[in-house]
């Protein structure tokens, strides 16, 4: 039978799920922090990662149509105010578009989503069906992964600044905002998290949705390794098949 934990022991369960399953883990992430992907790798990981950018807001957005809570809107939209920013030129969305082009990609390309893998498409389709779908809490929870994204993410950046000569930190201008936001959103997160989640049924709802977020980053990682790792099956139409890098 499952017991009902104190909001401390919630956290901590939380925490337990990204220590073994968040994609700092992964071995595609080792390697393109490592240094060990040629450019072209790199250039698959930002154009399929600009997937998982562009849904985020939608995500976002699903989110606040959902609550009748007015004050979880106003503070949940400052995210789509990151992303989107507050004119044109500003905001998440443009800033991984200049990192895709600072790796010379085409930026309509990478905007078109033509040449992202399908996995990874239906990776992050999921996830916005997750927010629309499941109850508010388990939609706040998915976002928890935020609570270990600034450790990744320092790591990338140092690591891809120091392996390789095609990395400048402009191009990786966007990780620096995001250093800021996410523990800013991780920690509103959280509290709502361990104040909603009152029964037993609802904190291990909590853990499935922050369980699932996992997947949804790891098999984004994993369709990557598959295609331009090893095997190297790249699937008709994504980039670099038939040797079409573009
Ligand atoms: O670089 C990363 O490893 C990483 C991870 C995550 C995450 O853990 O979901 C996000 C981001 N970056 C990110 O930039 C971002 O805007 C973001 C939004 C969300 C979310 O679930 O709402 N996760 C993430």
């Amino acid at each position: 039978m499952t017991v009902l934990m104190s909001p401390d022991e919630l956290e901590a369960a939380l925490r337990a799920v990204g220590a073994a399953r968040y994609h700092n883990r992964h071995p595609f992430h080792q390697l393109l922090h490592g240094g060990k992907l040629d450019k072209r790798q790199v250039q698959a990981w930002a154009l399929n990662r600009y997937c998982y950018q562009a849904a985020i807001p939608i995500k976002d957005a699903t989110l606040i149509a959902r609550t009748d809570d007015s004050e979880l809107r106003r503070i949940w939209r400052q995210r789509l105010v990151d992303h989107d920013g507050t004119q044109p030129g500003e905001g998440g969305i443009v800033r991984w578009l200049a990192l895709a082009e600072g790796l010379g990609l085409d930026r309509d390309m990478v905007i078109s989503e033509r040449r992202a893998l399908p996995a990874t498409r239906f990776a992050v389709r999921a996830y916005v069906d997750f927010v629309r779908d499941r109850s508010l809490l388990e939609a706040v929870a998915s976002s928890l992964t935020e609570m270990f994204s600034p450790t990744i993410i320092s790591e990338r950046v140092s690591g891809m600044l120091a392996n390789y000569d095609f990395i400048t930190r402009e191009t990786l201008a966007y990780f620096n905002a995001r250093l800021d936001q996410a523990p800013r959103d991780a920690d509103f997160a959280l509290d709502y998290v361990k104040r909603h989640a009152r029964t037993p049924e609802q904190q291990q709802a909590a853990i499935a949705a922050l369980t699932f977020k996992c997947d949804v980053l790891w098999a984004q990682l994993d369709a990557l390794h598959h295609a331009y790792v090893s095997p190297g099956l790249i699937p008709p139409g994504a980039f670099g098949h038939d040797g079409i890098w573009s």
